[in-house]
């Protein structure tokens, strides 16, 4: 379990986020949908304690840093490193040995080769792989769906789902409601800083429409 409690976090004079508050249980995946700009990012920067904000974050761990997986919407690869030296670097760190790595390279990249070469779905997958094989509890991902091929997609969206089969916490976010949809068990929109009530799988349709509404109600006419 985390959970957030009077959120806030500011860039300077700018609210980002204002008194959030949310709870995170062992075993379900939560989805976070918003515009661009919305907060998304910076509520997982500031799960991942990577920010300092107004409020409290609390969990039944007591080291919930070294059970946290993070994957960024933009993962960080150091230059002239492999695939494979990427993986074991983070397992590593977290004392974690990885045994038989060809077997569990589900995505079957070229982990022998230099990172720098991968593609940007290959890095994105790369970096997937090396979160999941960091056997964390709680796992953050940041628009993992961007720039994945569709035969990936399915498999991530299986991985996902055995995640919460295995008790795990998954927090997700993406711009591909159809992929949230699939997967999880609540999703909240953040709007101006703040949170919506939790949509429960039945009400997801009314979410996707509502989203699709306010589109709508833009003028696309202008910029023509
Ligand atoms: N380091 C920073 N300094 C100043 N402002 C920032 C910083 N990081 C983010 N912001 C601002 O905070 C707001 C929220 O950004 P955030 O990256 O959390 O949005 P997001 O919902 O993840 O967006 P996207 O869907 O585009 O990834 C934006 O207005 C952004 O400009």
């Amino acid at each position: 379990m985390i959970e957030i409690i009077n959120l806030s976090k500011s860039y300077g004079s700018k609210q980002v986020l204002s008194n959030i508050n949310i709870r995170f249980d062992s075993g379900k995946i939560y989805g976070i949908v918003g515009e661009n700009g919305a907060g998304k990012t910076t509520l997982f920067r500031c799960l991942a304690e990577l920010e300092v904000y107004d409020g409290r974050i609390q969990s039944d761990e007591q080291n919930l840093k070294g059970k946290l997986g993070f994957l960024t919407s933009e993962p960080y690869y150091l230059p002239k490193i492999t695939g494979e030296e990427h993986i074991y670097l983070l397992t590593d760190a977290r004392k974690v040995k990885v045994d038989n790595l060809t077997e569990r390279n589900i995505f079957q990249l070229p982990l022998k080769e230099y990172v720098s070469n991968y593609s940007t779905g290959m890095k994105k997958k790369l970096a997937i792989t090396a979160v999941l094989l960091q056997k964390n509890e709680y796992f953050i991902f940041d628009e993992p769906f961007n720039g994945i091929d569709l035969e990936s997609s399915i498999i991530f969206s299986a991985i996902l789902k055995k995640l919460k089969d295995l008790g795990k916490t998954v927090i997700i976010s993406s711009h591909i409601f159809s992929t949230l949809k699939d997967s999880c068990d609540y999703i909240y929109k953040i709007e101006e800083g703040t949170l919506s009530p939790p949509f429960a799988k039945e009400s997801f349709d009314e979410l996707e429409d509502e989203m699709r509404q306010k589109i709508l109600m833009k003028d696309i006419g202008k910029i023509l």
